[in-house]
């Protein structure tokens, strides 16, 4: 079971990090004094309202910005940059339209192992594709894939750099209700073989309760800071039909419905 793989040192530390951007009114505090420390193999996902920061929080972690203050580790280094240990996947999938979805994970492939042969290169991209159940998508090319197909390329493309951070920020938000479960459990047995450390930005308590090991929420903004970490105890491998049943299930997203929606309701939701 993975709960056992999970080591107890941190892999990753987010410590009294806060983050300001300028605007012509002075600068505006997004996020202050946030704390989390993750484990290897861990699932956490994080949820709030819109605008609280959740992203930029993530593009801390992937390396896009940097903390105004406070630190971000990686193994007890500093993240100062992008690098191919953290690889991000995105709501809009991010697939160049002129590539095929073969294509598409090559491009990343070659840019990380230059030096690695053709075969070898090739040979990743199609454990990859396969991985994600579209060996049979390989030559086609965005537009002609549905959404939960993009999405599917988008996650082979962030697992052929085998990341030790996979960063997914409302991976399944734009799929209806029936691909974004099927995306869900696939994404569990990916996650599973890949031993990678997961952090998800969802706006769905079902989603988090299905998939993560804690369930980061965030105060609203600004200054936003995490409110409260919701550990979710159901044993893995997990089934949706079994969880539903368990009486923690209710508890936890009464829990975590209180707090979004009572405790740091949001005006505009
Ligand atoms: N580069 C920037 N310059 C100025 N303000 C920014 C910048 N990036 C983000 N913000 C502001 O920071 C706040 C948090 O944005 P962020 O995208 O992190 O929120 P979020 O929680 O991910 O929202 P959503 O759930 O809607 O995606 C917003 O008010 C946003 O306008």
């Amino acid at each position: 079971m993975i709960a056992n793989s999970v080591s107890l040192e941190p892999l990753l530390a987010i410590r009294n990090v806060s983050k300001s951007f300028p605007t012509p009114n002075g600068p505006y505090t997004v996020l202050e004094d946030v704390n989390l420390a993750v484990r290897q193999g861990e699932f956490v996902c994080i949820i709030g309202h819109s605008g609280c920061g959740k992203t930029t929080l993530l593009n801390m972690v992937a390396g896009f910005a940097t903390p105004t203050t406070g630190e971000v580790l990686l193994r007890s280094e500093p993240i100062a940059r992008p690098g191919p240990d953290r690889m991000v996947v995105f709501q809009g999938y991010a697939l160049l339209p002129w590539l095929t979805a073969f294509e598409n994970i090559y491009l990343a492939v070659d840019a990380v192992w230059p030096t690695k042969s053709r075969s070898e290169k090739t040979t990743i991209v199609q454990t990859n594709l396969a991985r994600v159940g579209l060996s049979d998508a390989a030559e086609k090319k965005p537009a002609q894939l549905s959404g939960g197909m993009k999405q599917r390329v988008a996650i082979a493309r962030a697992l052929s750099i085998q990341p030790e951070v996979l960063i997914l920020d409302e991976p399944f938000g734009a799929l209806d209700a029936i691909t974004k479960e099927e995306l869900q459990e696939q994404l569990l047995q990916i996650w599973n073989t890949s031993r990678a450390t997961v952090l998800m930005i969802t706006h769905d308590i079902d989603e988090a309760l299905f998939l993560a090991d804690r369930l980061v929420m965030m105060t609203n903004g600004p200054a936003a800071h995490i409110g409260e970490v919701l550990t979710i105890p159901f044993t893995r491998p997990r089934n949706r039909t079994r969880i539903m049943e368990d009486p923690r299930y209710y508890d936890l997203r009464n829990h975590a419905l209180d707090f979004l929606y009572r405790r740091f309701a949001h005006q505009s939701d």
